[in-house]
């Protein structure tokens, strides 16, 4: 069999360790120091300093805890990075309080009622931080023996000598147990722990007493103390489930596989009462901690007005999280009626939201975001082609640009070439029309189309475009 060149080996490796970078891979955080200024440029985002510091209060807020049911608005022109400050304050939040991100479409499904997905989605927003007292086993391992059978029915028998300072225990272990030995790699001198309830090994680190054992310890070696006591001890633990999940769990027509296909369906209220009742029970007991976090809902615009009357109800109750919203409309039509109001927002609702503006960026701030986002594709560039690329974002959009990005890197790719040039950059501009050139286009051939309707003001914005179109394109070709 040809099992293919070195070369072509190569290249299908290649293939199998690529990344997928999606459009907001790059954004890392808030990026904001100690005493949340924000940098300039840091962890993926470039500017947007007063919107980041705004958002900084709001996460430190939500992590405090000490905020519920509060309505913040991120509200800025298209491919302002509203999106993105979400996407940095969810990374913000990763390791505490839950961050649900999703967009207003999501709520309409034929499957389960707007108010049904808006409750699921406020619910999965809502930690509860479960504090547990498990029984463990601590010791450090005097020895492993594991007798395999001799026909390959028969069942693996094994034994484990544990050790602390003052006392040692063998112990007998069933197949699951000697499957996790063998996975976690367990030899004598290790320092594990295994949880009673599941069974669960974990390694700690190795024996200091063992420590001159052998001369190839691995670089990551950790060497800890033998525990002293008791073999088995009481430990607490926490564990973060969100309220979402809890009702699924409990609804026993979903049962808990729904959540991983995601198909919950409706969940009856009752069962909600008796959860939230169960939850108050446990934090008055001590059992547990309610942790209110974050819904996060881009383009809020396309709710419609039943859905912005059952959030304003629902931002009143206890334990609510953080709703924020985003949207790029100024003022519009409320979804479901005929009323103007600024951000297509009824104003009651608006009247209790915080509203973080973003501004439009500097050219620098462009090329600055254009650089990350070449690094993040893996892209390297001329200068001129980088300059090229922050010009042609202002003549059409920074989304626009940043996916000629990707275009050019595999023209530049064909010609064999490492760095991608102006040439690679104008090629995929011409292969590819941005928005404003498909409309002038379209005006320009409207007779030749179905249902053509001429606005009057789209027209004029194209013969805009047009001029901004060409401008660029004589400025290439210099
Ligand atoms: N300040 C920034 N720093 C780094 N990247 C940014 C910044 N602002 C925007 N981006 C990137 O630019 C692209 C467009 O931004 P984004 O989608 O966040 O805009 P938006 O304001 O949500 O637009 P729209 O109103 O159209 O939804 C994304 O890939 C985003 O990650």
């Amino acid at each position: 069999m040809d099992i293919g060149s070195h070369d072509q080996l190569a290249k299908a490796s290649e293939v199998i360790l690529t990344n997928r970078v999606g459009v907001h891979s790059h954004i890392r955080g808030l990026g904001l120091s100690n005493e949340m200024e924000p940098r300039q440029v840091a962890q993926g985002l470039v500017g947007q300093v007063k919107a980041r510091k705004a958002a900084g209060y709001i996460v430190k807020m939500v992590k405090e805890g000490r905020v519920t049911g509060r309505a913040v608005l991120i509200a800025g022109q298209p491919g302002t990075g509203k999106t993105a400050l979400a996407m940095a304050i969810a990374k913000e939040m990763s390791d505490g309080a839950p961050a649900t991100l999703m967009s207003a479409s999501e709520i309409f499904s034929p499957e389960v009622s707007t108010a049904e997905a808006l409750t699921q989605a406020l619910r999965r927003s809502v930690g509860i931080r479960i504090k547990e007292e498990t029984e463990i086993i601590e010791g450090e391992v005097v020895e492993v023996t594991i007798e395999r059978p001799a026909t390959t029915s028969g069942a693996k028998a094994g034994r484990l000598t544990l050790k602390t300072t003052e006392m040692e225990t063998i112990y007998d272990l069933g197949g699951k147990m000697i499957e996790s030995v063998i996975k976690e790699n367990i030899t004598a001198g290790d320092i594990i722990t295994i949880d009673k309830a599941t069974g669960r090994i974990a390694k700690l680190g190795r024996s200091f007493t063992r420590a001159r054992d052998y001369d190839a310890q691995g670089a990551q070696a950790r060497f800890i103390q033998t525990p002293d006591g008791e073999l088995q001890k009481r430990k607490e633990v926490t564990h973060m489930v969100t309220l979402h999940d809890i009702d699924v769990i409990n609804s026993r027509q979903q049962g808990f596989l729904a959540l991983f296909s995601g198909d919950t369906g409706e969940i009856k209220q009752e069962v909600r009462d008796q959860i939230n009742q169960k939850v108050s029970e446990w934090k008055e007991e001590g059992k547990a901690d309610i942790v209110p976090g974050i819904l996060f809902i881009d383009e809020v615009h396309m709710l419609n007005i039943e859905c912005f009357a059952f959030l304003n109800r629902a931002l009143e109750a206890d334990n609510a999280p953080i709703v924020i919203m985003a949207t790029n409309r100024g003022i519009t039509k409320i979804r479901g009626t005929n009323e103007l109001s600024p951000h297509g927002i009824p104003m009651d609702l608006l009247d209790r939201t915080l509203i973080i503006m973003t501004e439009p960026y500097t050219s620098a701030e462009i090329s600055s975001i254009l650089k990350i986002r070449c690094e993040e594709e893996d892209a390297s560039l001329t200068e001129s082609a980088l300059s090229q690329l922050s010009d042609l974002a202002k003549e059409t959009s920074l989304r626009y640009v940043m996916q000629l990005i990707m275009v050019s890197k595999v023209l530049c790719k064909r010609r064999k070439a490492t760095e991608i040039t102006t040439e690679d950059v104008l090629k995929s501009y011409q292969l590819f029309s941005d928005e404003k050139r498909s409309e002038d286009w379209l005006n320009q051939h409207a007779d030749q189309y179905l249902f053509h309707h001429s606005a009057p003001e789209i027209n004029s914005a194209a013969g805009n475009s047009a001029a901004a179109v060409s401008h660029v394109e004589e400025a290439m070709v210099m």
